[in-house]
């Protein structure tokens, strides 16, 4: 094993830890919302758009299209929709098999549901990422588009796209044809991202502030949770007018992205089905079912008892005011959502939602987390390893730590991880491993189906905290169920010789079981992890 200043996979590259401060000073986002504030209203309202991403993928409750639908429905303008399809997005983001296929089926449901309403779906194509912004211009403008309507994205390269939108908007004011004027909304989330401020008037970065905040907040106006309307029906002749929108082709996956067969495909889909009917399924069983015992089996994963609705808020098929609503009744009708006005298991489920919020306002206000670099830019200053022997067990799960092991095993079964696991095979690899994390976090992209850039990047910001994985599943997985169903050279094991199977069976046991010895020490590798972070750290001025 050697150490190496330059990572060899294009992936992980990123600006200098210079250029990061400097970015964070001056935000996309700044610079959008001076845009947004010196549009000129159009005189006339037109034909009006509501531009999907794959983060608002619903009908219900979804902000911009609102607002859309009011507008068309005051000026008697049609409606129409579309969403921007870019095979080089899927590729850059390293979206997986599993969420270009949820994204695809959701569009396919949304553009049904929007038929019925005589409202057309359109897909366009951008093959490159820098046809983006002039594919959208160009269908606004050969179309006589008067407004466009989106929900914000919080991330750089897309925040830096509705950049470039706004000045070809703002360009053609006044001009012929004319130009248009964009509406963009906040949707993901309760709290406006960068609206929670410490005293000193700085963006909170910090959970427990923010979260206690938050939840004064939703109590003192519990309309934060308030929900909007599905769009209205297109007025009469709206549908002749657009008739050539209609029966617009959902895209196809583009090739890399496709599942490896038919089986496969429905073996995901049966785990995850598209759809806000599916999602409002899932989220009223959880409700009824399991959250009462949240608190005490979270962390359980053989349990599986939480309720698996990432997928569905990370690509936006239900809206996180719509989770809450239905929560808040489970509450008696009260919007105190703490410890002291809620049960357990309600006030701890809502606390990780109150994560999902805080990670928006951090992606926003401190853009080069997205870049790359660690919040913590220091960390941007450790040698890690060329452990490629280390790297390529820990994505097969042959590492020989059963619980290691089992967590990459579920990953790449399912498209999804218990959290549990997340946070101990995101230790493992940085700190016993020393591979570079952005490697690990990565592949999350790459195999997840609710891979959401805000929650994966601060999910593996970089810490000194080495997880045990021995005692994390003594804890966790006390009967060693989750092992032994994801790790089935290990199923014949009796007792708590499954967590650590090399040390706690003698010799001929373990070597009839066929898995592998631990590739590292653990102790050793924690050692080696800790000095390593602290001496190149220590000088390190980001
Ligand atoms: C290394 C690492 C990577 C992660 N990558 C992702 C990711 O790509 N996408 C993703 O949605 N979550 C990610 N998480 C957070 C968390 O693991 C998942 O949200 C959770 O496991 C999803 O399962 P669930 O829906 O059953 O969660 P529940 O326990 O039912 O929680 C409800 C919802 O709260 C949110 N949530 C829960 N835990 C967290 C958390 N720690 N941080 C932020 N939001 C949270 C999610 O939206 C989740 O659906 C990551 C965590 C770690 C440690």
């Amino acid at each position: 094993m050697s150490k190496r200043s330059h990572p060899p996979h294009p992936e992980l590259r990123h600006p200098s830890t210079k250029r990061a401060k400097e970015i964070d000073a001056h935000t996309p986002y700044d610079q959008l919302s001076a845009l947004l504030a010196s549009q000129e209203s159009p005189k006339e309202t037109r034909t009006v758009l509501h531009w999907f991403r794959s983060k608002d993928l619903r009908i219900h409750d979804n902000r911009a299209l609102n607002a859309a639908s009011t507008l068309a429905k005051e000026s008697k303008a049609p409606l129409l929709c579309a969403y921007l399809n870019c095979p080089a997005e899927f590729r850059n983001h390293g979206t997986s098999p599993a969420r270009t296929d949820f994204i695809l089926e959701n569009l396919r449901l949304i553009r049904s549901e929007l038929e019925n309403l005589d409202i057309p779906l359109v897909f366009l194509e951008a093959n490159n990422r820098a046809d983006l912004v002039p594919t959208i211009v160009r269908f606004v403008r050969d179309n006589s588009i008067s407004h466009v309507f989106a929900n914000y994205e919080y991330e750089i390269d897309e925040l830096r796209r509705d950049v470039k939108v706004l000045k070809e908007a703002n360009n053609a004011q006044g001009s012929r044809p004319a130009g248009f004027h964009v509406s963009l909304h906040h949707d993901q989330t309760v709290m406006e991202p960068g609206s929670m401020l410490t005293g000193s008037g700085t963006a909170m970065k910090i959970f427990t502030p923010y979260h206690k905040a938050w939840l004064a907040r939703v109590k003192a106006d519990p309309s934060l949770l308030d929900s909007v309307h599905p769009p209205a029906k297109n007025l009469p002749g709206a549908k002749k007018s657009l008739q050539s929108f209609f029966n617009s082709p959902v895209p196809t996956p583009p090739k890399e992205k496709e599942f490896s067969g038919e089986k496969e495909k429905s073996r995901i889909r049966a785990l995850w089905p598209a759809g806000h009917a599916a999602a409002m399924q899932r989220l009223n069983e959880f409700l009824s079912d399991k959250l009462v015992d949240y608190a005490v089996t979270r962390s359980n994963p053989a349990k599986d008892s939480t309720s698996r609705l990432s997928a569905y808020l990370s690509a936006g098929v239900i809206s996180v005011r719509e989770v809450l609503i239905e929560v808040r009744k489970h509450n008696g009708g009260s919007a105190d959502f703490s410890s002291m006005g809620a049960d357990a298991g309600l006030s701890g489920w809502v606390r990780e939602l109150v994560f999902r919020e805080l990670y928006r306002q951090t992606t926003l206000t401190t853009p080069h987390t997205v870049m790359n670099l660690p919040q913590n830019l220091k960390f941007d200053f450790v040698q890690w390893e060329d452990d490629e022997e280390g790297y390529d067990r820990w994505e097969k799960g042959t590492l020989g730590v059963p619980f290691i092991d089992a967590g990459m095993r579920q990953i790449k079964a399912e498209a999804y991880m218990h959290n549990r696991l997340r946070m101990n095979v995101s230790s493992y690899l940085y700190c016993n491993l020393l591979v570079d994390y952005r490697r690990g976090e990565r592949y999350f992209a790459e195999t997840l189906i609710d891979w959401d850039l805000s929650n994966n990047t601060q999910g593996w910001e970089p810490s000194y905290t080495v997880f045990n994985p021995i005692s994390q599943a003594e804890k966790n997985d006390p009967d060693g169920e989750y092992i032994r169903k994801w790790v089935p050279e290990l199923r014949s094991v009796k007792g708590k010789a499954v967590f650590d199977p090399f040390h706690r069976l003698d010799k001929d046991e373990f070597e009839k079981l066929g898995y592998p010895k631990p590739y590292v020490d653990w102790h050793e590798t924690k050692q080696r992890a800790l000095e390593r972070f602290k001496s190149d750290m220590k000088d390190a001025e980001p």
